[in-house]
């Protein structure tokens, strides 16, 4: 069963991630394009560096070809945000990338964008399901690969320089030039060693890669940049005197950073660094917008400024929906994910490292320096993630008791404003502190967070959520 959640299409492969499963998607898509009748333009299709990620297009270009529609097949693997840039530019009605993005080496999957270069948000996932449902998967017909091409419903495309150019052109590339930045680089032996690589080599930085051949396997680790999988970086940063270590997960949409002092910056810190940085330093006025999830720290940086601060669920679809709607000049989520206003209408980790590296450029002050003048300017907050592994049944249990008879722990310790249950549950504590329980959309796995002006209380919190759900 083809089953979307947050962030596309995501299954095991050799589970659900099947040939069979693949032709029966690209069917839909056929069939959902030309319903529509938005055929005529055709599709542009990327992937990643996953374990049948490039014989996935091949296999999906055939049935889509059948149907007669054009695939623009990104030949090499490259970046998710390359396809949203690609789709939003030449204003494809949608846009199809091969990856499971920073999964296990077992997962593979498929995102899908629509127009504008977005993430398909849940009425079009919805739909895709529907016409998911109505496809005969043993009669799904398919033009081999060389015949399409050769018919010109398959051309093979690498639009690399176009992408590179168009972030360099949204970057002072003249102050990095000048600031002769030492970065260690770490792509997690995904996707965007091409154009991280080209672009900081450009800026004149001193650049040192690790990590970057092909494997399928990401070394036996998650190609996720966290504070445990960047362990290699840091080192390197320290060891070397790097100015700062960049890291991307594994289909490069989103970012992870080390600073000039070897400690990791989560998330959460770096979209606080990059919205102080856009409005103190480059002067610009706007709302940021962050999900649920997201650091509230970036409300405090909003007060301090003048402006808002807007809060969606989870997915960056509902990001970038609220920064059109909102004038934003940035979104982001603390999975790692942002954006910044004219660029794409989704999150991009080598345009996001590529401004963090203007940022110290242009301010000529270290990571670790601007952390500190933030929290004077705009005040702290301790973030606290846990996350834990279910059964089904415990998953029933659990459900019942959070979102059905909606209990919670005994808080009365702590001043509690309001509950909200707009994605899992959150409840909002007088003095700025939240926490929230919800149930990941791409893993299997229920992730509490909690942010409070002390560590300890938010620790507390969430060893009372802990406690309370039985985890
Ligand atoms: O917490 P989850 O539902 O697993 O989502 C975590 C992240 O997954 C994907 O990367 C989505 O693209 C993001 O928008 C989301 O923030």
């Amino acid at each position: 069963m083809i089953k979307f959640g947050t962030g596309g299409w995501r299954a095991i492969i050799g589970d659900e991630f099947t040939k069979e499963n693949i032709c029966i998607l690209a069917k839909a898509m056929a069939d959902k394009m030309i319903c529509e009748q938005v055929d005529g333009k055709g599709v542009v299709i990327g992937y990643d560096r996953r374990f049948l990620s490039r014989e996935a297009v091949v296999w999906s270009c055939e049935v889509l070809a059948a149907a007669g529609i054009k695939c623009y097949f990104v030949n090499r693997s490259v970046p998710t945000p390359l396809i949203m840039d690609y789709v939003m530019k030449h204003q494809f009605p949608y846009g199809f990338m091969v990856t499971a993005s920073h999964n296990p080496a077992i997962y593979n999957g498929i995102k899908v964008f629509t127009y504008g270069g977005r993430d398909a948000d849940e009425d079009q996932t919805r739909d895709i399901e529907r016409y998911i449902a109505r496809v005969d998967a043993a009669g799904i017909p398919r033009t081999r690969y060389e015949e399409a091409k050769r018919q010109g419903l398959v051309e093979e495309i690498y639009p690399m320089n176009e992408y590179i150019d168009d972030i360099m052109s949204k970057i002072d590339m003249e102050a990095i030039k000048k600031s002769q930045l030492k970065v260690a680089f770490d792509p997690m032996y995904g996707v965007s060693k091409t154009a991280l690589s080209t672009i900081l080599i450009s800026g004149r930085c001193d650049l040192d890669v690790i990590h970057q051949e092909h494997d399928t396997l990401f070394g036996g680790r998650l190609p996720a940049p966290t504070a445990d999988t960047l362990r290699v970086l840091q080192n390197q940063v320290v060891e070397w005197n790097y100015d700062l270590g960049i890291a991307t997960d594994g289909d490069a949409d989103r970012l992870g950073v080390i600073d000039d002092k070897g400690h990791y910056l989560h998330p959460n810190d770096i979209l606080v660094l990059l919205y102080y940085y856009l409005i103190r330093y480059k002067g610009l006025k706007g709302p940021v917008v962050r999900n649920l999830a997201t650091t509230h720290r970036l409300d405090q940086v909003a007060e301090t400024f003048g402006e808002k601060c807007y809060e969606v669920p989870v997915g960056f679809k509902y990001i970038s929906a609220k920064m059109t709607e909102t004038g934003a000049i940035i979104g982001g989520e603390s999975s790692g994910g942002l954006t910044v206003a004219g660029h794409i209408n989704g999150k991009d980790g080598v345009y996001a490292a590529t401004l963090l590296v203007e940022m110290i450029a242009v301010t000529g002050k270290p990571l670790s320096e601007l952390v500190l003048e933030i929290r004077k300017e705009c005040g702290e907050m301790y973030m606290e993630e846990r996350a834990y592994e279910f059964t089904e049944q415990e998953k029933e249990r659990l459900l019942e008791v959070l979102y059905e008879k909606r209990e919670l722990p005994d808080l009365s310790d702590y001043q509690v404003d309001h509950v909200s249950y707009m994605d899992g549950c959150k409840v909002y504590f007088r003095n700025n502190g939240w926490v929230i329980a919800r149930f990941s959309g791409t893993e299997p796995l229920l992730r509490i967070f909690c942010e409070m002006p002390e560590k300890q209380a938010a620790r507390e919190i969430c060893g009372l959520f802990e406690k309370y759900l039985g985890l």
